[in-house]
């Protein structure tokens, strides 16, 4: 507890600060009964309510539920139909992904556990039928919420009616559920980006959400787009914002339901479930990984002192379960990740970028990372768009459509979004976690492992990339011999390119003037002397 709030405490355990916030103490600090079942027994008869199934994280730890607690009744995973797919192909289609060839090999019949029910959160009632409402109201008995736009340049209006208005109605759904035992919200780490320390708190909103939805409701998208950046002030963009409304919204129902928050940081690959370097998505670290290992990202605005807070997923997922059994039988657990304990260096990530070529690289990796504004800029000039226009120009003169500088364009947006992350650090708490960690059996400690401790970063990001390469390029590990004899190529074109470049600088510029021919004697002279110097004084030390 910190000590510079004054606080009161409420009925649930729930301290209400005098600033507006809202922490833990002895429910966090109590320590759990030795009569309290394991995670796996704890999860063992219970029907679950997932959201965002379909998505990365969803996705896995509808995985690590079956595989690692094989005796939950039913996973009932909240689904839309989506781009010309109906609900079941896409719930048959997940369930081929590779993701789950070990639970396949366990059990040949796990599908059977998964009961997709058709759900448009955007819609009213989050459009699920009421045979359907009346079924999850009876048998449900923990709720994840991890279904969210995580887009950091989603309309407002979007982000609210997703983020914020369908987690009210999936409150007000739980609401209805008779057996209920948590509701287990997955929230971000950089919910409070706007604060330098961020503690296990729930922060008084920006606005209160009600009056900001009751606003937008009448206004047309021109306009919202207008107020967006003053509505959002001091955060970086519409995701931040109102996953940060969000908390607030599943905070309310604190004395009523028993409620759990995770505050992931940046999720990346599996460390090593169900298989080291499982990823499907382009978002954050992932995105940079390729398009540096593509060779098209040579520079990028970011602190190289700062902490890379980067968690695998399967330690979100592992920390989640953990707390849905933990809340289940005390009220709340309000917990960051534990990217924290990790530091590890933007650098050594970027460096990483290069191993296991990927396939067609633009050019050989080498990504440099800068925090300097105008350095960053001449980079992105020199190495990004020169080329760019180069590679556009033969294009063209081929006959072929540009394309170079559309890509770099999105490349420039994209990395634009994620400079505000790069480019600084925070501090959280994250003694809920520890907490927690102490909570578990020597035999759940193992099968649900969130401490990163115990992780070789170095090893970790060599999987990821590997892992970039094969789940989210598809690109084959046997083509890496054909992929090192085209970087072999791209090295040798460069180094005929900057040969020209050389003898046409001489031509045109040195040759035809005496005092360019002058200073370029004085400076090739200076250059010599100061060879010959160090070669002196090195033998001189030998
Ligand atoms: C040099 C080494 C340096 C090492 C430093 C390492 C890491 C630092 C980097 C990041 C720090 C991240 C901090 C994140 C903190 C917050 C964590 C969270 O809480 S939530 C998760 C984070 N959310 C995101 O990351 C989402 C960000 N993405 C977006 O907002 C959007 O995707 C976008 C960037 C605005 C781009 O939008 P756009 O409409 O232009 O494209 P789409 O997303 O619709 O994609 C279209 C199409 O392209 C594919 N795609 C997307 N990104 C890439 C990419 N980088 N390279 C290649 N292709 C890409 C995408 O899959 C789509 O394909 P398809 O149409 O076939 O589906
Ligand atoms: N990835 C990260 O780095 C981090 C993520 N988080 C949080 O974790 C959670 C999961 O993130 P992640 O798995 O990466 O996100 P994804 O984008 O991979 O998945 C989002 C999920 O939400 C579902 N969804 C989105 N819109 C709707 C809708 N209108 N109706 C029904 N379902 C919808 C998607 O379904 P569909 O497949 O139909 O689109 C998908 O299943 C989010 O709450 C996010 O804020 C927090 C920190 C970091």
């Amino acid at each position: 507890m910190s000590t510079e709030l004054s606080e009161s405490q409420d009925l649930n355990g729930l301290e209400q600060a005098t600033d507006g916030t809202s922490r833990l103490t002895d429910i966090c600090s109590g320590t759990v009964g030795n009569s309290m079942a394991s995670i796996a027994e704890y999860y063992a008869g219970k029907s679950v309510l997932i959201t965002g199934a379909t998505g990365f994280m969803g996705k896995v730890l509808v995985e690590k539920l079956l595989r690692s607690c094989p005796e939950v009744k039913a996973l009932y995973i909240l689904v839309r139909p989506k781009a010309g797919q109906s609900m079941q192909q896409r719930v048959s289609d997940m369930m081929k992904c590779k993701l789950f060839d070990r639970v396949r090999e366990d059990n040949p019949d796990f599908y059977q556990k998964i009961i997709p029910i058709s759900s448009e959160l955007t819609q009213p009632g989050l459009a699920i039928s009421p045979e359907d409402v009346e079924k999850l109201s009876a048998c449900i008995n923990i709720v994840f919420h991890c279904a969210a736009t995580i887009r950091f340049d989603e309309p407002l209006k979007h982000a609210l009616q997703l983020n914020v208005i369908a987690t009210q109605q999936l409150l007000s759904l739980a609401h209805q559920m008779h057996h209920l035992e948590a509701f287990i919200h997955i929230s971000t780490a950089y919910a409070n980006c706007n604060r330098k320390h961020i503690d296990e708190v729930i922060y008084p909103p920006p606005v209160e959400p009600k009056k900001l939805i009751e606003s937008l409701e009448w206004m047309d998208d021109g306009i919202v787009r207008d107020i967006t950046p003053r509505l959002i002030s001091d955060r970086p963009n519409t995701y931040t914002y109102t996953k940060a409304l969000a908390e607030y919204v599943v905070q309310q129902e604190q004395h009523r339901l028993n409620i759990g928050i995770i505050r992931p940081s940046i999720v990346g690959a599996s460390w090593q479930e169900p298989f080291p370097g499982w990823i499907d998505n382009f978002n954050g670290p992932s995105g940079v990984f390729i398009a540096a290992g593509k060779g098209i990202l040579r520079t990028m605005r970011a602190n190289n002192d700062a902490v890379a807070d980067l968690i695998p997923v399967d330690v979100v997922i592992n920390l989640t379960l953990a707390a849905g059994w933990y809340t289940a039988v005390h009220r709340l657990v309000n917990g960051k990740t534990p990217g924290s304990l990790s530091r590890c260096e933007w650098l050594i990530l970027g460096r990483e970028g290069g191993r296991n070529p990927l396939e067609q690289a633009f050019r050989r990796p080498n990504a440099n990372i800068t925090s300097n504004y105008l350095i960053n800029q001449y980079w992105i000039l020199v190495s990004h768009k020169f080329p760019a226009l180069i590679y556009d120009l033969i294009l063209r003169l081929t006959g072929q459509k540009p394309q170079m500088m559309r890509i770099f364009n999105r490349l420039h947006k994209a990395i634009g979004l994620l400079e505000y992350f790069s480019s600084q650090d925070w501090e959280w708490n994250s003694e809920n976690m520890s907490m927690l960690m102490s909570q578990l059996t020597p035999e759940d400690r193992k099968t649900f492992n969130f401490d990163v401790r115990q992780l070789n970063w170095p090893e970790y990001i060599e999987n990821y990339c590997i892992g970039t390469k094969k789940y989210v390029l598809n690109e084959d590990m046997s083509d890496i011999p054909a992929a090192r004899q085209h970087l072999r190529k791209l090295r040798n074109i460069r180094y005929t390119f900057n040969t020209l470049l050389v003898v046409f600088i001489w031509r045109v510029f040195i040759a035809r003037s005496q005092m360019a021919r002058n200073i370029w004697y004085f400076v090739v002279s200076l250059c010599f002397k100061f060879l010959s110097y160090f070669r002196a004084s090195s033998t001189l030390t030998n």
